[in-house]
């Protein structure tokens, strides 16, 4: 098959794709949003209430062959509208997060998924797997901030997992110092967060003159928790305000991010990619590992380029399953090159042709492609001066109301990264 057929075929448009959203078949009653999920609870609900396969639309026999069948009068015949879910603008999804309530992703799964069942897991790697296990419908990932960059980990686990992008949030995060009520800033000795809370208050921490040392957490709002249940008077976190007042700590310091326009973005992700669609701006994600040759990347950046597609990101991460080549040379010896995977995130929809033709381009001359997932962008106004709120917003997340099928998620050849 060419590859411009096998793109499309990977991303059908939206004219032939079969859409349906088959979260609302898969509830398990036991879990409750206050429960952190841990790896623990997630194998045993594994065990004990095997994943279930979408339902399908039952469809009876009504040709007049088989006696059970009732054919009730003057009913309307049902249409291919009749057969798309309502949008549910996020009410009763379960969706993961990494944290404890208070956690800026809880406020990022509320943005992107109003009056959703925000379920807060203990480890990134378990908010994946609840999902992959049918225990929530979305988990929510940081990737990257304006301010501490990119979120290398999570880059890691996107390319480990199966799980598709089906959406985009962009959180303004507006930072606090949290101690036990009556704590004095000059009684501090440590300051506790997520390193990347830590990153971006590290100026306005040596500007405030305290004399503290820093230590990484897993989470903001754990931090805030921490210091909670083991009394700390000598350790403030770096959190939301929600945390200090979900935990009872005092704010010392409001808006201690050293740029004011502070600001993460956070990927949804999903069990089932959605139909790439052209009525509105969208985002493709993509990762791929290099063939040897000269210029590789150039050659991947003008296939995008030539067709107009703007890039909006780029991320090397070691290439895990083969990080490094060796090129001998019989009189100098032998040169190491670290080898890597690029990820790169572009401006156009995969229902768009030129961005199935730069793909198609692209895999003649890298060994490994595959698209994270074709998404609409964020678009939401944006006030960076507020502080980081549950606050509804008009951002729609269109895997709501269109998924496709499950299927093989590379577009052709497929290497690492399982
Ligand atoms: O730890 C949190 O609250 C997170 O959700 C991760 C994070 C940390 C700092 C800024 C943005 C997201």
């Amino acid at each position: 098959m060419k590859a411009a057929a096998q793109l499309a075929r990977s991303y059908p448009s939206e004219q032939n794709a079969q859409g349906t959203d088959t979260y609302e078949t898969s509830r398990t009653e036991w879990q409750s949003s206050s429960a952190i999920l841990t790896s623990k609870v997630v194998s045993q609900e594994q065990s004990e209430t095997l994943p279930m396969p979408p339902v399908s639309v039952g469809v009876d026999h009504v040709n007049g062959h088989n006696s059970t069948a009732r054919v009730p009068h003057h009913q309307k015949p049902l249409t291919v509208n009749d057969l798309s879910p309502t949008p549910m603008h996020g009410s009763n999804l379960r969706v993961a997060y990494q944290g404890v309530p208070g956690a800026y992703s809880e406020a990022a799964a509320a943005k992107a998924y109003h009056n959703c069942e925000a379920i807060p897991c203990d480890q990134f790697e378990v908010a994946f797997q609840a999902v992959e296990l049918w225990t929530a419908d979305r988990a929510v990932l940081p990737v990257e901030n304006s301010l501490g960059g990119s979120i290398h980990r999570n880059y890691d686990l996107l390319l480990r997992h199966r799980l598709h992008i089906v959406g985009e949030v962009h959180l303004p995060v507006h930072h606090c110092l949290l101690a036990l009520p009556g704590v004095r800033k000059e009684l501090l000795t440590r300051v506790i967060s997520h390193p990347q809370g830590l990153a971006q208050c590290e100026r306005t921490l040596t500007k405030l003159g305290l004399n503290v040392s820093r230590k990484a957490v897993e989470d903001t709002a754990g931090a805030a928790e921490f210091i909670a249940a083991n009394n700390l008077r000598d350790t403030a976190a770096i959190a939301s305000a929600r945390a200090a007042e979900i935990y009872g700590l005092e704010i010392l310091e409001d808006g201690i991010q050293d740029d004011a326009s502070n600001v993460t973005r956070f990927v949804m992700l999903a069990r089932e990619p959605i139909v790439p669609r052209t009525d509105r701006p969208f985002k493709t994600s993509i990762v791929f590992a290099h063939e040897k040759g000269t210029s590789v990347l150039f050659k991947v950046l003008s296939a995008l380029a030539f067709r107009d597609i703007s890039l909006t990101k780029i991320e090397s991460r070691p290439n895990h399953n083969r990080p490094i080549r060796l090129v001998d040379d019989a009189n100098v010896g032998t040169a190491k090159h670290f080898e890597y995977m690029f990820y790169i995130d572009f401006e156009a929809s995969m229902a768009e042709t030129r961005a199935q033709n730069a793909l198609s381009e692209v895999q003649e001359f890298t060994s490994f492609l595959r698209v994270l997932g074709s998404y609409p962008m964020d678009m939401t106004p944006w006030s960076p001066s507020s502080s980081t709120s549950h606050t509804a917003s008009s951002y729609t997340d269109l895997s709501l109301s269109q998924t496709i099928p499950p299927r093989p998620t590379g577009i052709g050849k497929e290497g690492p990264g399982g």
